[in-house]
């Protein structure tokens, strides 16, 4: 991270005395856009950390084309194009970039480029994001072809040559000019592995330049059918070569993680076994699959989201401290972390599938899910940290679909108060709040204000939006897709890491998948509640505490009683 600096220095000055064409300038002023402006300053950036010695190894290159394979699905359309132009509008992509979709579908120029902006926000029509959305036009380029015919990415090897035929800016003189290509995989998994193959072999460039591909998940389905996955793709592209998305890793929330734990000694000093009684870690969506039960039914709620976003955070809030902010150095933590934990057991298992209510249709009246499914849509599980920090700590991931709100967030709860001079006092709680509405907050107890001596909760309130009132927080994808142009693997998952990840998680999977004898069925929730009702009991079990103190967020009243004065009634 410390380079986080360095970077957008080095972006900052290049923009200034390279910029050529179509792209904004980084420095430009927020009179002419509706986006936040960067500061002109590099100063405005304090570094992390004082090594910078990783900067060396991250750059933005010049001369790159951005690939986006499977560049008329959902995937592009909602998350990737409008993560790049994001980044393009503000001057954060390589100078001079060049963006190519290619799909099977056959569109002409005018048609890919409407799809390619179709989720671009510009509420208001903001001439001057209008003006930019017609730049970024500009850069867009589409090949069709199928993903397992070798001669279709010998034409996108030719479609992109010919835009490489006009570069002339050299980085690097002795080798000549260089080429980089970035190759974004927006694709289903099932073609992993051939696109992976078709682009070695016929679209890899082999002289001065990079060539890098970004994958999504899912990685497999359990350990055996991951390990097979990656050792196929291995034969093509390198680790090094390789960026794995998670994209809660791009989160600003989850970013922060690194800094709350290890640039405030206040927190780290209290962060194991000693202070901290259990933790919740918490996914909620407010609505079902919603025709997309086929595709959800295959893989259910643990491989959707708790076997990858939610345990990439439990690693983040539970590894050591690196020793710098290198990839390598932080993936060796979170990978010596993971491996600290144990499989996961039925007994620490809550399984849950949503059933109809208040107008909603429960999970096996969607259509595209098949009849008698027994597929979890809601799922809490207990993990176990067997190492001198966390031994006995109960680490609670629980995720759901159709569920009363859109929550994600962090919830570390710490244990009690001695009692003595004290009862019945509340425990300190801190909650991290990935989204929305990005915050922290540390439930505390303060003397009531008053002449009475009395404690009452209250909360220390980091709200981002009111402490940070004109920050922009990036989207995931264009944090990671930044990272993935200059080199930085820090926030993608290494081959090792999903290795334990699927480790922890397979045996459990594979008894909801009824592969040692009858699947188990999930308990009932209706759409809209809080998970199934045994919810409470299991939180329970593991020493979660409900702060039910009655204060009110964000401005407490005092009651009557609390303003009294002592001894007069
Ligand atoms: N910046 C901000 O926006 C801030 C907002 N607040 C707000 O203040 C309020 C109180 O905060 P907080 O105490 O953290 O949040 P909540 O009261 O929403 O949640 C506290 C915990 O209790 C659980 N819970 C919620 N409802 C029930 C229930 N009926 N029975 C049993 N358990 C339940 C929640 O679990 P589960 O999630 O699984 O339902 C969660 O683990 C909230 O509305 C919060 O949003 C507070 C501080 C800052
Ligand atoms: O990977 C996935 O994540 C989304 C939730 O992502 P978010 O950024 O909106 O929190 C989830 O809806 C989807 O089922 C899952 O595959």
């Amino acid at each position: 991270m410390g380079w986080y600096h360095t970077v957008k220095q080095k972006l900052t000055t290049k923009r200034d005395a390279s910029r050529t064409s179509s792209q904004p300038a980084a420095t430009g002023s927020s009179a002419s856009h509706s986006l936040p402006a960067l500061p002109a300053s590099p100063r405005n950036y304090a570094a992390v950390s004082s090594t910078d010695s990783d900067a060396a190894h991250y750059e933005m290159k010049d001369n790159t084309i951005i690939i986006v394979l499977g560049a008329s699905g959902d995937l592009a359309k909602k998350k990737t194009f409008p993560a790049l132009f994001a980044l393009f509008r503000q001057g954060f992509l390589p100078t001079d970039v060049k963006i190519c979709g290619y799909a099977r579908t056959k569109m002409d120029a005018a048609n890919f480029h409407s799809r390619a902006v179709s989720y671009i926000k510009n509420p208001g029509e903001d001439p001057a994001v209008t003006a930019s959305i017609q730049k970024f036009k500009d850069i867009l380029t589409y090949v069709d072809g199928s993903y397992d015919d070798g001669a279709a990415f010998v034409v996108l090897n030719t479609h992109l040559e010919e835009i490489e035929s006009k570069y002339t800016s050299k980085d690097n003189e002795a080798d000549g000019i260089e080429k980089n290509r970035l190759f974004y995989f927006a694709l289903p998994p099932s073609v992993f592995v051939p696109v992976a193959k078709n682009l070695k072999e016929n679209c890899y460039v082999k002289g001065a330049g990079v060539n890098r591909v970004i994958v999504e998940k899912p990685f497999g389905k359990d350990l055996d059918s991951a390990r097979q996955l990656l050792s196929s793709l291995k034969e093509y592209w390198t680790e090094d070569e390789t960026f794995r998305i998670d994209h809660y890793l791009g989160k600003e929330m989850v970013k922060n993680l690194l800094v709350l734990r290890f640039a405030n000694v206040a927190f780290s000093s209290g962060w194991d076994k000693n202070h901290i009684s259990n933790v919740q870690i918490t996914f909620k969506e407010p609505f079902g699959t919603e025709g997309r039960g086929g595709y959800f039914d295959s893989f259910g709620i643990i491989r959707d989201v708790l076997q990858n976003h939610l345990l990439q955070v439990l690693s983040i809030l539970t590894m050591e401290r690196p020793v710098s902010f290198s990839a390598e150095d932080i993936r060796d933590e979170k990978v010596k972390v993971l491996r600290s934990i144990p499989p996961i057991t039925q007994e620490d298992t809550l399984l849950g599938q949503y059933v109809g209510a208040n107008g909603k249709p429960g999970y096996l009246e969607d259509d595209t899910v098949p009849r008698g499914s027994v597929c979890p849509t809601f799922a809490a599980t207990t993990l176990w940290i067997h190492n001198p920090r966390w031994e006995g700590v109960p680490f609670i991931l629980k995720a759901g679909k159709a569920l009363n709100e859109a929550k994600v967030e962090v919830r570390v709860q710490f244990k009690d108060v001695t009692q003595g001079i004290f009862k019945d006092i509340t425990r300190n709680e801190l909650v991290i709040r990935i989204q929305p509405s990005e915050a922290v907050y540390l439930k505390v107890n303060t003397k009531t204000p008053g002449l009475q001596t009395r404690a009452m909760a209250t909360e220390m309130d980091l709200t981002y939006n009111r402490r940070f009132s004109n920050a922009k927080i990036p989207e995931a994808y264009e944090t990671l897709i930044l990272d993935a142009l200059l080199g930085d693997h820090s926030n993608f998952v290494r081959h090792d890491e999903l290795d334990v990840a699927w480790k922890i998680f397979t045996p459990i999977l594979h008894w909801i998948d009824g592969q040692s004898g009858t699947a188990p069925k999930p308990v009932p929730y209706a759409y809209g509640s809080r998970g199934p009702p045994e919810l409470n009991a299991f939180v329970e079990r593991f020493g979660f505490q409900r702060t039910t103190s009655g204060y009110e967020w964000p401005v407490t009243s005092l009651a009557a009683s609390d303003r009294a004065v002592p001894g007069r009634g």
